[in-house]
């Protein structure tokens, strides 16, 4: 049973929460001071952290409760944080789900609910979200693709795998970079270590030295205790290191001293410790241009480019985007419990031209929508068809395509990548369910919780079977 902590500054909302959870988890911590936050983490063992969104000093923007999450998966990546929003705060909750939130509630909640999403969240703590996992577990997909392009990488990772070189990948975002790494590690001598991951793009400026080279007791205030940094934590296995084009140049000169000499001095230490790591790096950037644009150091790109593996998009990937569609179909439809589930000849027509800007992920996502909200034995793809003609009008005519009330808002900013439009209707389905729930059935009173049109809200609940 998890240990769970309370975040808000509402009493009452701490004694509630205090009280509906106790018998269903080890322990209740409440904290209604959010400053304390990251020290009573340090020294107390939790296992998921309830926040909320808004506290008073910035009472309506949701911008303390991103901040406070920003730091929890800055500092503790695998610890599940679960928002706790209003109903107006949908594009909040899909922003704080983005940033790597395992899930949200919506205040007002009633108990069943409180309980349900920490039960759910608790059972699934190790189906990280994309944006959190910053150590990642090892086990790796396969990596499906029997396309030309995608031979050739196959190739080069079998041959590199065998090696100690450093790797750099480099594709558009969702092509499957982590994937590949995984994969090259798991071929590698090096497969019965760690395999360490750090999001560099997620990683704050200030925390790069610690989380990366670690530190010593008393270094600085609120270093309670000695911590090995990744680096430390991959030795002898393998450090991979995404979105790399988002280092500033001062961290650039303090990575490429650790890889030339070969050892970390933790923030605080008077030694360096000798490390021995298989670096693998992957962005989505231009690394070259940046070095010609002085944004990346060129002897920092040479260290790290030994062997470069271009992946395609998925779009230059011809038949595998058949495979990948069965691959997904079956897993989720084996996931979700459902019988076996088809794709129509017409669909799969149009999914192979379909250009699918999110590459592998948005292919993965929308199948799995498809099959959460098949009706019968096949899927339908429609919803997609209609994101992406939407999306091509709206590009051509901006504004065409939005109208109105808060729920609508939200998918105005997120009408790009199938990633944004998933986490949205997610959101926007459950906070529905959830104000349905809570105004027990009555449409009226939930619609007016959510600053809908009665109109509206039978729209929505018609779109997602309620
Ligand atoms: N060839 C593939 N076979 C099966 N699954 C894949 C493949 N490529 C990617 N995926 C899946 O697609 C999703 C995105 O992959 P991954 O995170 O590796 O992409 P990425 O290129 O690292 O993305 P980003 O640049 O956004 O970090 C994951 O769920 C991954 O399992």
């Amino acid at each position: 049973m998890p240990r769970v902590l309370v975040v808000d500054d509402n009493q009452d909302i701490l004694t509630a929460c205090r009280l509906c959870l106790k018998p269903h988890v080890a322990d209740v911590l409440t904290l209604a001071n959010p400053t304390e936050l990251m020290g009573v983490l340090k020294v107390n063992k939790v296992d998921l952290v309830l926040l909320d969104m808004n506290f008073t000093r910035d009472a309506s923007s949701g911008e303390e409760g991103i901040f406070y999450l920003k730091q929890i998966i800055a500092a503790y990546p695998q610890l599940p944080v679960v928002m706790m929003t209003a109903y107006a705060d949908v594009n909040l909750a899909v922003r704080a789900m983005h940033l790597g939130a395992r899930d949200f509630i919506a205040k007002p909640w009633d108990n069943q609910q409180l309980i349900d999403a920490v039960a759910y969240v608790s059972d699934n703590k190790h189906t990280a979200n994309k944006a959190n996992p910053a150590i990642k577990s090892p086990e790796a997909p396969t990596l499906i693709g029997q396309s030309e392009p995608m031979q050739a990488v196959q190739r080069l990772m079998e041959k590199v795998a065998s090696s100690d070189a450093n790797v750099l990948i480099l594709g558009e975002s969702g092509t499957g970079k982590e994937v590949v790494a995984k994969s090259i590690h798991r071929m590698s001598q090096r497969s019965q270590q760690a395999f360490v991951a750090v999001d560099m793009g997620t990683l704050p400026d200030n925390l790069f030295e610690s989380e990366l080279f670690g530190y010593r007791k008393g270094a600085f205030t609120g270093a309670m205790r000695d911590s090995d940094g990744r680096i430390v934590h991959a030795h002898q296995g393998t450090l991979f290191l995404d979105e790399l084009g988002n280092l500033p140049l001062v961290q650039q000169g303090k990575l490429l001293t650790v890889l030339q000499n070969r050892e970390v001095t933790a923030v605080g230490a008077l030694e360096a410790k000798a490390v021995d790591i298989r670096l693998i790096c992957a962005t989505n950037e231009n690394l070259q241009q940046q070095v010609l644009d002085g944004k990346f150091r060129q002897d920092l790109f040479y260290r790290i480019n030994t062997v470069e593996i271009h992946l395609p998009p998925l779009r230059e990937r011809g038949e595998d985007i058949d495979l990948l569609l069965d691959y997904y179909c079956q897993q989720y439809a084996a996931h979700y419990g459902r019988g076996e589930l088809s794709i129509t000849a017409s669909d799969r027509k149009w999914l192979r031209t379909y250009n699918w800007p999110g590459n592998v992920r948005e292919l993965a996502h929308s199948v799995e929508r498809a099959v959460v909200l098949a009706d019968s034995d096949t899927l339908d793809f429609s919803q997609l068809a209609r994101g992406s003609s939407a999306a091509m009008q709206e590009a051509a005519m901006p504004g065409t395509t939005t109208q109105g009330t808060a729920i609508q808002d939200a998918s105005m900013h997120n009408n790009g990548a199938g990633e944004d439009e998933f986490l949205l209707e997610y959101v926007e389905r459950k906070t529905i369910q959830q104000a349905l729930q809570f105004y027990r059935g009555n449409v009226s009173h939930a619609a007016k919780a959510l600053g809908l049109t009665r109109g509206a809200m039978y729209r929505r609940m018609e779109k997602y079977g309620l």
